[in-house]
């Protein structure tokens, strides 16, 4: 749109120099929202907008936009302009949808936007129509500036995602701010004000709760497994309960139990000083330019991660040597994971098949957690990833209640008990990837040179190391996190006096800090501050390779603001009343009815939510669920289209069984990697979310997502730790709202169900 060349002689009007500064530096666009009221078809006319910039003609009647009908008598039109527009003239005209004449312009002067602000008073259009007769109509014009980089933030997802509409009419990225006239009138004002009347419960797998400590979910020592004492990770941690609001409580007499179980001694002492030489260290901010690093997202905003790369850092590279031994050797979920990872695992050097990322830091610095969540967002893309705590086998070994003495780094019998610990978890972890495991998370403070030197000797030629050291300096947050360890963790389950508690962990603390040596030895990953809202730093040492690439930038994407993020399928569509799968079609009545009652809901959910924002598919029945929500920028991801029924598109079930029975039969016999034909498979549908959960995981402000089935329930499953497995399987109700609640101790589920 550029230099808008207006003819109007007045329309060189310009802000303030300030004014322009705050918008440039704001980096957004503009995004015009124009609505007619009350204009009822009048022969073929429908109302258009034309004016000075090419996106509406360039005063030529023959381009001009149509306007779209939103209800009866209402109509809108929505549209970009970029961050650099001057000035935009428009008139609002009659016309024939695909004719040029009759053509009746708007009475009266252009109108004029600059920079965002609509000059003169705001006035009704007026039409004079054949034989002079006037006809007026009610006009809103709204200008909003919305950061681009919050609606489709990376520049991957942007390319990849970020794609025109194919439904005519409507654009791809929209903000309509002022309420519809009596929408309180209309179906929606059936939902009441208490939304907890909707509230039911969620399913009773949802492990990965923030009420759930991240570490009791963790693999159990094999010997205990072998000997009979535990079964698996899953079934080691503490019983769960699940209450009809969706919480969850621990069931400590489960854990005291599992405390109180002694193994025979299976262990053996490692140690070794095959230290690895730094190559070259590469800090990331925000403040290069995006294109300068592809693939890593670059945050513009306030208070993110910063991402800068220097020029000694090595790139991300594949290392694609042959290896003829291993050319048939298909990793676990092949098929699930991106093509460059399984080249990665299958050609590069033995070692390097198998990736262990060791966590560094001192007590409290969020280590589990951010174990936890990288196993979870691993394993969502199919590799095969298990999370060690060392804690836990400390627990199991030692007992829970060990007092911070036993931490001291001059405590000879206190360190030889913790060294032992982290090689028997070391040795489990080898053990799990020569059977075939790929990502071993191996988490404990490792906070000591030798005890990292001891884990790299054990390491050798068997998987590569990353080490992945949690820093933070913010004295507020140390707090908090302190404070969240005494009412978690499995080793104050016991301690009934809070006081007592927290003056024995910060004791312990001092004694990590005391002997604490940062890594500065081979392949790193250092988060520096990264949950502190301040900014926060990742640094990267001699990494390389697809997945380590992947990791670090998922890990510069999260962060621990507490958001919701709201998923609900489409309202019914009149595909779903006939059981036909994919196509586009629109909604039924009753889909009409869940859209009205959700923009209710979502007005009340998210009221002092201004900066919240609306996802939708680049299909009609999610675009038309979102059409009365307002107030919130909406933004149309290719990425969250149905999952692409190929040849079956349009079909039932009942006829592909009948028309296709392999097919149908193939389908039920593998959900999961069954892939349409010229269409896709979930695995698909996993791998294209990828950059959609990044930007999730990204946002800081609450999302509304609203997609289908096959995508929703592949969404959901990153968030609820779900096994992929099990993804096809989800139940995902219509009319039912899954809100996911992200905080500083992980994730929760609420549900509402608006309809039956
Ligand atoms: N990068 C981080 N820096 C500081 N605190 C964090 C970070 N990531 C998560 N946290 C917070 O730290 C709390 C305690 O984390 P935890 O993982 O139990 O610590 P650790 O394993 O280091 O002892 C978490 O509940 C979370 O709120
Ligand atoms: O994988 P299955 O269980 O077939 O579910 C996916 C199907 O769900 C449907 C409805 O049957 O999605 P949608 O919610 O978009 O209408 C089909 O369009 C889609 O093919």
């Amino acid at each position: 749109m550029g230099n808008g060349a207006s003819r109007n002689p007045d329309s060189s009007f310009h802000g303030s120099a300030e004014r322009d500064e705050n918008l440039d530096q704001a980096g957004g666009q503009l995004y015009v929202s124009l609505k007619m009221m009350n204009y009822k078809l009048n022969g073929d006319l429908i109302p258009h907008v034309y004016g000075s910039v090419p996106l509406v003609g360039s005063w030529d009647s023959s381009k001009a936009l149509s306007m779209e009908r939103e209800s009866t008598s209402m109509w809108e039109l929505s549209f970009v302009v970029p961050p650099n527009h001057e000035t935009l003239d428009f008139k609002f005209l009659l016309r024939p949808k695909y004719n040029h004449v009759p053509c009746i312009v708007e009475e009266g002067p252009n109108r004029l936007l600059t920079r965002g602000t609509l000059q003169g008073d705001a006035r009704s259009a007026l039409f004079r129509l054949n034989g002079n007769e006037v006809r007026e109509y009610q006009v809103f014009i709204k200008a909003d500036r919305v950061s681009p980089f919050d609606l489709a933030a990376s520049w991957r997802a942007y390319q990849e995602n970020f794609q025109p509409s194919t439904v005519r009419g409507i654009p791809d990225v929209s903000i309509n701010s002022v309420p519809e006239p009596g929408a309180e009138n209309g179906p929606s004002a059936s939902l009441e004000l208490d939304l907890e009347h909707y509230v039911v419960p969620a399913p009773a797998t949802f492990s990965n709760s923030g009420m759930v400590y991240a570490a009791n979910m963790t693999e159990s020592p094999r010997s205990m497994i072998h000997a009979g004492v535990l079964s698996n990770s899953e079934g080691s941690g503490n019983v769960l309960q699940f209450y009809k609001d969706g919480g969850i409580s621990i069931d400590r007499t489960a854990t005291k139990k599992e405390m109180e179980v002694m193994v025979p001694d299976p262990f053996k002492f490692y140690s070794g000083s095959g230290m690895v030489g730094s190559k070259s260290v590469g800090t990331f901010s925000s403040l290069q330019k995006q294109d300068s690093h592809r693939g890593l997202f670059v945050d513009r905003g306030v208070g993110s991660p910063r991402l800068v790369k220097s020029a000694s850092a090595m790139p991300f590279t594949f290392d694609l040597k042959l290896d003829p031994e291993t050319k048939n050797a298909m990793p676990a979920a092949a098929g699930a994971v991106a093509a460059a990872a399984v080249a990665d695992q299958m050609l590069g050097p033995k070692e390097d098949r198998h990736l262990a990322i060791v966590l560094v830091g001192l007590p409290a610095r969020g280590k589990t957690f951010t174990a936890a969540k990288l196993t979870r967002y691993l394993r969502w893309l199919g590799h095969d990833t298990k999370h060690f705590n060392v804690g836990k086998y400390r627990r199991l070994k030692h007992g829970a209640n060990q007092s911070a003495d036993f931490f001291r780094g001059d405590n000879p019998e206190g360190m030889e008990a913790r060294n032992e610990v982290a090689a028997l978890a070391m040795d489990d972890m080898i053990a799990w990837m020569q059977e075939g495991g790929q990502v071993g998370i191996f988490d404990a403070t490792n906070s000591m040179k030798e005890r990292r030197n001891m884990l790299m000797k054990m390491a050798e030629g068997k998987c590569k190391i990353i080490f992945l050291e949690t820093i933070c300096n913010d004295e507020r947050i140390i707090e908090r996190n302190i404070r969240l360890k005494i009412q978690q963790s499995p080793d104050y389950a016991e301690e009934p006096d809070f006081e007592a508690g927290y003056q024995d962990f910060k004791k312990r603390l001092d004694n990590y800090e005391k002997v604490y040596e940062p890594v500065e030895e081979g392949s790193y990953i250092k988060m520096i501050d990264m949950v502190s809202g301040q900014g926060g730093q990742i640094q990267v040492n001699n990494i390389s390779g697809y997945l380590p690439g992947r990791i670090v930038f998922f890990l510069v994407n999260t962060h621990l603001t507490p958001r919701p993020i709201l998923l609900t399928r489409h309202g019914e569509s009149r595909y779903n009343v006939r059981g036909r799968i994919g196509g586009d079609s629109r909604l039924s009545d009753t889909g009409e009815v869940y859209a009205k009652k959700l923009a209710n809901f979502v007005e009340k959910r998210l009221k002092n939510e201004r900066a919240a924002s609306i996802w939708t598919s680049t299909l009609q029945r999610t675009i038309l669920t979102a059409s009365s929500i307002v107030g919130f920028p909406k933004i149309q991801w290719r990425a969250l289209d149905e999952i692409n029924s190929g040849v079956c598109d349009g079909m039932t079930y009942e006829e592909i069984k009948r028309n296709m029975p392999e097919e149908y039969e193939s389908r039920n016999k593998d959900k999961l990697r069954y892939r349409y034909p010229r269409g896709e498979s979930y695995l698909d549908v996993i791998q294209r979310l990828e950059p959609v959960i990044i930007e999730l995981e990204r946002q800081r402000a609450p999302v509304v997502v609203i997609s289908h089935q096959a995508v929703l329930r592949a969404l959901y499953a990153y968030f609820a730790d779900r096994p992929l497995h099990e993804i096809p399987h989800i139940e995902m109700p219509l009319h039912t709202i899954i809100e996911i609640q992200m905080g500083v101790t992980g994730v929760q589920e609420k549900r509402y169900k608006l309809m039956d």
